[in-house]
């Protein structure tokens, strides 16, 4: 049976078809060329692990989910970048996918051209395409999600991206998935505590798969974060960042909540160390 994630994947291979229609991949190769250098997203979430002192936040852009349906009204997606930027967010995440997400591409150029901040394009990573596609638009980082791909697709994906200068947040949910993204030499991998398959959250996932990971790679705690409690909770079981999407975009002062998260993850840092 098909599930979400297999549903997602196969409405954004078939809008990819659409805009390879419009702008062609030699087209596109050649704005990905001419664009600026990329951002260092790898020491904007901390870098080797003896500088790591902090818990950095990911901020997301995200309008509509598809657990949730209508998140926020975002009108303009330049000034909540600007709101997390001024909280201290490490990266910026921008939900590029249309159909379940009601994300564009045009968003991300938004952000860009607003902020400084190394910036995720976060789509459904399926084609090559989509990279050459991200750089041309300005992101620093690209998604790359374990259940997905085959472990081809995750080295020839990861090592694309490292040739345009990004970095990739390699995305898991369970012990093999882990195990496949440390054969594929990744060095920011995300544990989302929500099931793809199922749209199950649950939050005791990140505890119980983030030892797995080695020392070197960055950790970031996907999902599930609706207040102080569960930041502690992630910091405290080994998250190097936090990605947050629902509760920036439906709270009213975004640039504060960034900020408590940040306290809150500093404290439970400090109590580990
Ligand atoms: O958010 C969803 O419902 C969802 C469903 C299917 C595939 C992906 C989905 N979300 C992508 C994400 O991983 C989240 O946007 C991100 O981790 C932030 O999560 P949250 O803070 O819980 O909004």
């Amino acid at each position: 049976m098909a599930t979400v994630l297999d549903d997602i994947n196969a409405g954004v291979r078939e809008d990819m078809e659409a805009r390879k229609r419009l702008v062609s991949l030699a087209e596109l190769k050649e704005r990905a060329l001419a664009a600026a250098p990329a951002r260092d997203a790898w020491a904007a979430l901390g870098g080797p692990a003896a500088l790591r002192d902090e818990l950095k936040v990911i901020a997301e852009i995200k309008r509509r989910s598809p657990s949730k349906g209508d998140l926020a009204t975002i009108v303009d997606p330049a000034s909540l970048a600007v709101q997390y930027a001024d909280g201290g967010a490490a990266v910026i995440s921008v939900l590029t996918e249309k159909r379940r997400f009601n994300g564009s591409l045009a968003d991300l150029d938004a952000v860009r051209a607003s902020v400084d901040v190394p910036l995720l394009r976060k789509d459904f990573t399926v084609d090559e395409y989509q990279i050459w596609e991200a750089r041309a638009h300005g992101a620093d980082l690209i998604l790359l999600i374990v259940a997905s791909l085959s472990d081809s697709e995750l080295r020839d994906f990861s090592a694309l991206s490292r040739e345009l200068g990004m970095n990739v947040l390699v995305e898991t949910h369970t012990e093999e998935e882990i195990a496949r993204a440390v054969a594929a030499e990744a060095r920011i991998i995300g544990v989302n505590v929500r099931n793809l398959k199922t749209l199950d959250v649950d939050r005791s996932v990140f505890a119980s798969l983030a030892g797995l990971i080695p020392a070197e790679a960055l950790v970031v705690a996907e999902s599930g974060v609706r207040g102080v409690d569960d930041v502690s909770h992630y910091a405290a079981s080994g998250a190097n960042a936090i990605l947050v999407g629902e509760a920036l975009v439906s709270d009213s002062t975004p640039r504060e909540r960034i900020a408590e998260f940040t306290a809150a993850g500093a404290a439970a840092i400090a109590a580990r160390a």
